[in-house]
């Protein structure tokens, strides 16, 4: 075992990759970035390290080859590159990880393809986690890769939770169940919402609300997941940036049957076209509570429909849990989007659920609560950190190995 501390993980997605080098001795981030515009010709590079200025560049980037090696580049620069004794492992987001992978695994030709057999079930996200390994594995081949997926976390969802109602022996052939998604996010938010009210994860049910582009509900019941809302694919659930969430399936059989669209145009549809976007022609939630607030009707039902979805989920996992501690708001829109807090929790005092106007428009990175001392529910906005749950799962790996 060396004695190298520090962890680069990659979030690879369609068209960027995420990145942040962490040393696991004290958590500090060495340097973090994002590239973007992969293989669309404007590509940009932003690169923030430890200490110093931002610095951001301008390049095409044709591949994620090309972005992994730029990235490699500025942490070169700054004295931390790739090639560092230092480094002791790349962790790896993968989204889909099926029925089988259900904790952090090493990186082998096996686990590749195996993650590479499920890109039917993750055909946006799969695909670039492999390409962002493959790349990575072959800049650093003598390092330990580390997988973490979006599904382990949920795996612990009882048998009833993870069923759909449909013929057993069909789903079993076809491995058709809930596996959910953003896991890393609601295991680390579901945490620190339980640290923030100073308990014990193990003593608090919690409702985690992460919502990006990309949003899922979960049921934590003492830091164990009891149900979320994606499900085979992440496009079960909550409304999305641009996907439709839970429709009735009778949906595609209309589309394709009396509206002549093919398969993958429903599945394009549904995953890319959906969602705030279908509703609005905007997938951004700033752009549609500023057009709302300006009294446009399409921006105004997209809003409420994304809000009557959620309080939905809210009011269901209620029901899962029995016994709500804390609701959790996370990721770009809920960490940021007083208006979505507010009223996706309006008029639910009967349920001990209440959220102080002043409390919550106060705009902080950090964990805070924005219930009033009464509220019998905590109500908080809790900054996910996936990046830091996966450099703690890989360095844990590694040094158990
Ligand atoms: N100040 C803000 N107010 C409202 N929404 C915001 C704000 N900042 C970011 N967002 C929303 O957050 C979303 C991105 O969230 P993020 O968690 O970064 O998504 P992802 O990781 O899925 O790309 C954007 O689509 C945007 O709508
Ligand atoms: C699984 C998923 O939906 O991820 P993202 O929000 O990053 O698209
Ligand atoms: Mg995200």
């Amino acid at each position: 075992m060396s004695g190298a501390t520090r962890v680069l993980v990659l979030n690879a997605g369609s068209s960027s990759v995420k990145y942040q080098l962490i040393d696991m001795l004290d958590g500090s981030r060495l340097a973090s970035g994002l590239a973007e515009r992969i293989g669309e010709g404007n590509g940009r590079l932003v690169h923030t390290p430890l200490s110093g200025v931002r610095r951001e560049s301008l390049q095409a980037f044709p591949d994620h080859d090309a972005a992994l090696k730029a990235v490699a580049e500025e942490l070169a620069a700054d004295g931390v590159g790739l090639d560092s004794p230092e480094l002791a492992a790349i962790g790896h987001r993968v989204v889909h990880g099926g029925k089988r992978f259900t904790a952090p695994t090493l990186i082998t030709d096996e686990v590749l393809a195996e993650i590479r057999r499920l890109i039917p079930v993750a055909p946006l996200h799969n695909p670039a986690n492999i390409t962002g390994i493959e790349v990575a594995r072959s800049l650093r081949p003598d390092l330990p890769q580390v997988a973490v997926f979006d599904t382990a976390f949920h795996a612990t969802m009882p048998e009833y939770a993870a069923r759909y109602a449909i013929d057993k022996a069909v789903a079993d052939e076809h491995r058709v169940r809930r596996y959910g998604f953003h896991g890393t996010s609601h295991q680390y938010v579901s945490r620190a919402a339980a640290h923030l009210l100073g308990k014990d994860p193990a003593e608090v049910n919690v409702i985690v609300l992460h919502l990006g582009n990309g949003g899922s509900a979960s049921a934590v019941a003492g830091g164990v997941c009891v149900d979320t809302s994606m499900g085979l694919t992440p496009l079960e659930g909550l409304v999305m940036g641009t996907r439709s969430g839970d429709v009735d399936p009778g949906v595609v059989f209309h589309l394709h049957r009396v509206g002549g669209l093919t398969i993958d145009e429903i599945d394009e549809l549904l995953n890319r076209r959906s969602g705030l976007l279908g509703l609005c022609g905007d997938n951004d939630m700033r752009e549609i509570m500023r057009r709302a607030s300006e009294g446009d009707a399409d921006a105004k039902l997209a809003f409420d429909t994304y809000i009557h979805r959620l309080r939905k989920y809210i009011g269901g996992y209620y029901a899962v849990l029995g016994r709500v501690d804390a609701i959790a708001f996370t990721a770009g829109v809920g960490e940021n989007a007083a208006p979505v807090r507010e009223a996706a929790t309006a008029g639910l005092e009967e349920l001990g659920i209440a959220v102080d106007p002043e409390l919550n428009s106060v705009r902080s990175g950090e964990a805070r609560v924005i219930s009033p001392q009464y509220s019998r529910v905590a109500v908080a906005v809790v900054p996910t950190d996936e990046e830091l749950e996966i450099a703690q799962q890989t360095f844990a790996l590694v040094h158990t190995a």
